[in-house]
């Protein structure tokens, strides 16, 4: 394929008549295209809602205001002469306000300097560097506007270097990585759990990065990133950050401060009072659960249920760390199904 129709890439959406008719109505014509295209770019921005059990959102948006300060400094620092140092610059700027809407003055929101700043078009002066991830990954990085680590990545050029623009492809085929017969999967991005036995499969014998066929491998080009490590580094580090795309971080602000989640609306609309009895039953990741407990000021009853183990062993260590259900009267997570 000649390289100019493999780099670029013009995803649109294909909605059902009936649904399109009624947005058109609803919207005129070009708004909704304009919408439609919007939604084929990541968000430009996300919403941060406070723990206020643990803390509040001055301290919070202070914190995090002076973190990306320093990680835009280290960013200017690490700067070698390649072609990558303009996206990481501007994918590490990030402006914080809090939200202005009523009632919701303890979310905060982050807004990227330059929103959707994807190149889905590779400059075609040379031929690119390229990752191929997997779709799992990409899917998941991509709906959360973040960045690829190493164990989402099956395929990489020769002579990667940190800094690197680097194009970013989708092995459309495989929807994980295939080992020993199964299918891994070695990091929950959602959970941050990771499984052992699968993870240091790939750090032990990072078998697709070895293949000589990479070339030969299709994949669906999806944008433009900028590597953190070298393609060596991948070999040596197991859950690095690989590629910086769109991304911006949070990993210095504790987990316990905050969550990213959009979950807050919902819980509003409940209005949950203090003394409460509140059923969850498709709990996990315990967005909606923790943004209810955190409304009822930890005092009442909430009861969260999921089908899923893991999700729910997972739900109880990170609402205890978070501090939430400490003081609810009844805070039960279990194991279950509904429908
Ligand atoms: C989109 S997530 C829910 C997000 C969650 N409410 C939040 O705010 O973070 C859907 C969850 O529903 C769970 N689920 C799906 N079917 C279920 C069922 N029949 N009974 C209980 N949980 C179920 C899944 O395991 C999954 O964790």
């Amino acid at each position: 394929m000649d390289a100019s129709d493999r780099y670029r890439f013009e995803p649109s959406l294909r909605w059902n008549p009936q649904v399109e008719e009624y947005f058109i109505k609803a919207y005129g014509a070009d708004h909704f295209a304009r919408i439609s295209k919007s939604l084929t770019r990541p968000s430009c921005y996300s919403c941060i809602r406070v723990n206020t059990l643990k803390s509040t959102n001055d301290v919070i948006l202070k914190s995090h205001r002076k973190s990306a300060e320093t990680r835009q400094q280290s960013a200017i620092d690490d700067m070698n002469q390649s072609d990558a140092n303009q996206l990481l610059v501007a994918s590490r700027k990030v402006h914080n306000s809090k939200c202005q809407l009523p009632r919701l003055d303890y979310c905060f929101v982050c807004q990227r300097f330059r929103p959707h700043n994807i190149a889905y078009a590779h400059a075609q002066d040379k031929p690119p560097k390229e990752i191929i991830v997997s779709q799992n990954k990409s899917e998941v990085r991509f709906r959360k506007c973040s960045g690829i680590y190493v164990p989402g990545v099956l395929a990489c050029s020769a002579h990667v270097e940190k800094g690197d623009a680097i194009a970013m492809s989708v092995d459309v085929e495989r929807p994980t990585g295939w080992w020993m017969g199964r299918w891994y999967d070695t990091w929950n991005y959602s959970t941050g759990l990771q499984t052992g036995k699968s993870a240091a499969v790939i750090c032990e014998y990072p078998n697709d990065l070895q293949h000589p066929y990479f070339s030969e491998r299709s994949g669906l080009y999806i944008g433009q990133g900028a590597t953190m490590m070298s393609r060596a580094g991948m070999f040596r580090y197991l859950l690095f950050l690989i590629i910086c795309f769109l991304n911006f971080w949070f990993s210095d602000v504790r987990r316990k401060y905050f969550a990213k989640s959009p979950s807050i609306i919902t819980a509003h609309a409940l209005d949950p009072q203090q003394g409460d009895r509140i059923l969850d039953m498709c709990a996990a990741p315990g967005g909606k659960t923790t943004a209810i407990a955190i409304l009822m000021k930890d005092k009442g009853e909430v009861v969260a249920v999921d089908r899923s183990h893991n999700k729910v062993q997972f739900l109880t260590l990170s609402n205890s760390f978070c501090g939430i259900g400490a003081s609810l009267k009844h805070f039960i997570v279990e194991r279950g199904s509904f429908f």
